[in-house]
Order: C-alpha cells, then sequence, then structure tokens
C-alpha cells in the first residue's frame, strides 16, 4: 500500500526588486492581513528597514509595535511571543539578517501568526526556509518555523548593506555542493530521509550563482538580485526537503562548532564557506573539486583561510575535531576527525598554514 505524503509550506508572495521596502502595504492587504503587525528587527536592521516601513505603516493607518533582539537564541524567542502578547499583535514582520528573521519565524509559529520576511542583508539562505538554526549548550537546533506568507527584499537596500554580507551569502550557496554531498552519503549509509528534488535545486543554485560570480560585485545592484534569488531558491529547497539537509552538512557543523568556541568573529556564511573547502577534501571524489569550491568563493571575496576568518588554527582544528558532536546529522565526518587527520585537510586545503 501506497503510504507517502508530504505538506510543503512555501510564501505566496515574493517580492524583490528596488525600491520594494515600499510594497509592504500592498503586500498586507493582498494577504488579507490585518490587525497590528509586530515588527521583529535587530538595531542595524531597524534604523534601515524596520523603522521606514513602521512609518509607512503609521500613514496607511496601521499601528506597528516594534521589538528589538539582538541573539537567536531560544530566551529572544521568549521575549517575542511576550511582546506580542502584550501589544496584543497579530501578526509578525522579520527585519533584519538571519538572526532577527529565525527568531521571527520561531516566535510566528509558537504563535501560531503569519509571519513576513523583510531581509535587509543578502547574508544567508534562511529568508524563505521553514527552519530557524538555535544554539543551545552543546548543541544547535534546526527547528522548525513558519515559512514567511511573503518575502519583500528590497535590492537598494540589500546592495546598501555592507559588501561582506552579501559574500556571505555567496557562500552559504556555496556551501550547497558539499551539503548535498553529504546528505547522499547519509541517504546511502544511513537510509535517511532523502528528496532528489531539492537535491537538484541546491546543487542547481550554487552553479548558476557560480555562473554568475563574474556579476556579483560592491557596489552593483544587480548582484543583490542575484545572491537575493539563490539564496531564495535554497531556501525553497529546504521547505520541499522539509529539513535543513540540502543547505547543511558538516560544513555547516563546522560552523556551528566555531560559533560555540569563538562567538562574533566571524560570519555565519564565510565561516561555512571555508568548511567547505575541507569537506570537499575529504569528500575526495572529483579531484580538484575542493580547489573548485576554494576558486569560486575567492571569486566573490569570501574568505578561505583561518586568518581570513580571524580564527587561530588551533581553534580551527578544534572545530573539525569535534563538531560532529553537535547534533545527529551523519555527515563525512563520520564519528568524527582525530587531530592528525584535521591538521592534515586543514593544511592541505590552505585553511591553516
Ligand atoms: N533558518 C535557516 O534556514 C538559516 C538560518 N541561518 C542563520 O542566520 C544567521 C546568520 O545570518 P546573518 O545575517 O549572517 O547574521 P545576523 O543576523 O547576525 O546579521 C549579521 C550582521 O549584519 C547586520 N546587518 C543586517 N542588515 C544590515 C544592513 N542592511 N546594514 C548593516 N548591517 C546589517 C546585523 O545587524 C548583524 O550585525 C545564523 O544564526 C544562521 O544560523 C542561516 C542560514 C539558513
Ligand atoms: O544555515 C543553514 C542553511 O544554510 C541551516 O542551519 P542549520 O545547520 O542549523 O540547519
Ligand atoms: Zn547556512
Amino acid at each position: 500500500m501506497f503510504e507517502k505524503s508530504t505538506w510543503i509550506r512555501l510564501p505566496r508572495n515574493v517580492v524583490v526588486g528596488h525600491g520594494v521596502r515600499e510594497s509592504v502595504v500592498e503586500v498586507l492587504d493582498d494577504l488579507h492581513m490585518q490587525g497590528r503587525p509586530l515588527l521583529v528587527t535587530s538595531p542595524t536592521p531597524r534604523a534601515v528597514a524596520a523603522d521606514p516601513i513602521a512609518a509607512d505603516l503609521e500613514d496607511r493607518g496601521v499601528d506597528p509595535a516594534i521589538v528589538t533582539v539582538e541573539t537567536a537564541t531560544f530566551d529572544a524567542v521568549e521575549t517575542v511571543i511576550a511582546t506580542a502578547e502584550a501589544e496584543e499583535a497579530n501578526y509578525l514582520v522579520g527585519v533584519g539578517g538571519g538572526k532577527a528573521i529565525d527568531i521571527a519565524k520561531m516566535a510566528s509559529e509558537r504563535l501560531e501568526m503569519g509571519f513576513l520576511s523583510v531581509p535587509t542583508a543578502a547574508s544567508h539562505d534562511g529568508i524563505v526556509s521553514n527552519r530557524g538554526s538555535v544554539p543551545d549548550g552543546n548543541t544547535r537546533h534546526s527547528v522548525a518555523a513558519e515559512p514567511p506568507l511573503a518575502v519583500v527584499a528590497d535590492t537598494e537596500i540589500l546592495a546598501e548593506a555592507p559588501w561582506e554580507l552579501t559574500t556571505a551569502g555567496c557562500a552559504d550557496i556555496i556551501s550547497n555542493y558539499t551539503a548535498v554531498m553529504d546528505w547522499r552519503l547519509a541517504k546511502r549509509l544511513k537510509d535517511v530521509e532523502y528528496s532528489e528534488y531539492a537535491a537538484a535545486l541546491s546543487e542547481m543554485t550554487a552553479e548558476i550563482l557560480v555562473d554568475n560570480a563574474d556579476l556579483i560585485r560592491p557596489g552593483l545592484e544587480e548582484s543583490a538580485w542575484i545572491v537575493t534569488k539563490a539564496l531564495m531558491s535554497s531556501g525553497v529547497a529546504m521547505s520541499i526537503a522539509g529539513s535543513s539537509r540540502p543547505a547543511s552538512g558538516a560544513e555547516h557543523l563546522f560552523s556551528h562548532q566555531l560559533d560555540r568556541l569563538e562567538p562574533g568573529t566571524a560570519l555565519h556564511g564565510h565561516q561555512v564557506g571555508v568548511g567547505s573547502i575541507m569537506t570537499a577534501y575529504l569528500h575526495g571524489g572529483e579531484r580538484g573539486f575542493w580547489q573548485d569550491i576554494r576558486t569560486a568563493l575567492s571569486s566573490i571575496d569570501a574568505p578561505t583561510t583561518a586568518a581570513e576568518l580571524g580564527i587561530d588554527d588551533e581553534t580551527v582544528l578544534k572545530a573539525l575535531t569535534t563538531c560532529h558532536e553537535i547534533r545527529d546529522r551523519y555527515t563525512i565526518l563520520g564519528d568524527g576527525m582525530n587531530e592528525r587527520a584535521a591538521r592534515e585537510v586543514a593544511t592541505k586545503t590552505g585553511v591553516i598554514e
């Protein structure tokens, strides 16, 4: 008997382009969303986009509340939930980088409220995904969360954000290559749930981004357009899979461990990019593939070494040898690397000296 079923939750409206920040009110009307929004943001994105959006809403007779969060923690999710209840909000609008959007989507899931995603940086592929990523002690959760009903991605805002945020987004996409390699390996060895459509979409997204690397340059609004479309496509792959597997393998475990060992030092996307060079090397397979990843990263100005991340060699080795413990996700790291093997991969790929 056939017993499979699936439920893929995707945004209904995706609005991308120059100046679309001003369309938030139209998007809300189109979705028939009524009542009071709570804007969930962090300090810089508040000034860049949340305050102007609040002013637009006020001009149209909507009375928004705003809450500012700093870190992607379960405590921050609780703060947003308490604020939404105190302010009698009817839906949430996440305005900011990956952390603010993750918090908004997780709070929306708990509150059973709709949510709009308004990225202010093309720095991560959580813009449309139905997952939130939260560090918690020795582990890192990938939490099921409310996907946005709509995304409003203003390329003018995204292009004006610091360039390294955009290169971080590119690296988050380039890391899809190794995430999918890990996923296929786990399918073969552990028979984990796997979607060929999600894997193919994730790989194709990385391929299109790399093919367009020449167009990804600071100050070019078209770059924000190309990168944002890739980030959304990658997020859709996660939503199709119902997990972050298409976009998160061992290179993400490495990055999550760096977040524990060296919090706040380097951007998520930059860390996963460097991790991806090393896990591509471990996969071996196609000769020279890890060099292709490194070349793709340097072509868009993303870091390829520990020094460029601002992280010392010993921390890289510690992260490599321990990151398999972060979560129960089978990858090329298997049950862990020993220090000699870690030093070899990090040295051979030029990540450490
Ligand atoms: N849920 C998911 O599927 C995914 C979640 N993530 C999560 O997202 C986070 C990484 O996202 P990031 O955006 O790198 O981190 P982030 O949200 O901390 O943003 C990085 C910095 O950029 C600043 N920023 C944002 N927009 C700006 C602008 N327009 N101008 C100036 N500064 C601006 C922020 O204030 C922050 O200081 C991690 O926690 C990661 O785990 C990443 C990928 C997928
Ligand atoms: O960053 C992600 C995809 O780019 C997803 O993060 P997780 O590794 O927490 O699932
Ligand atoms: Zn990521």
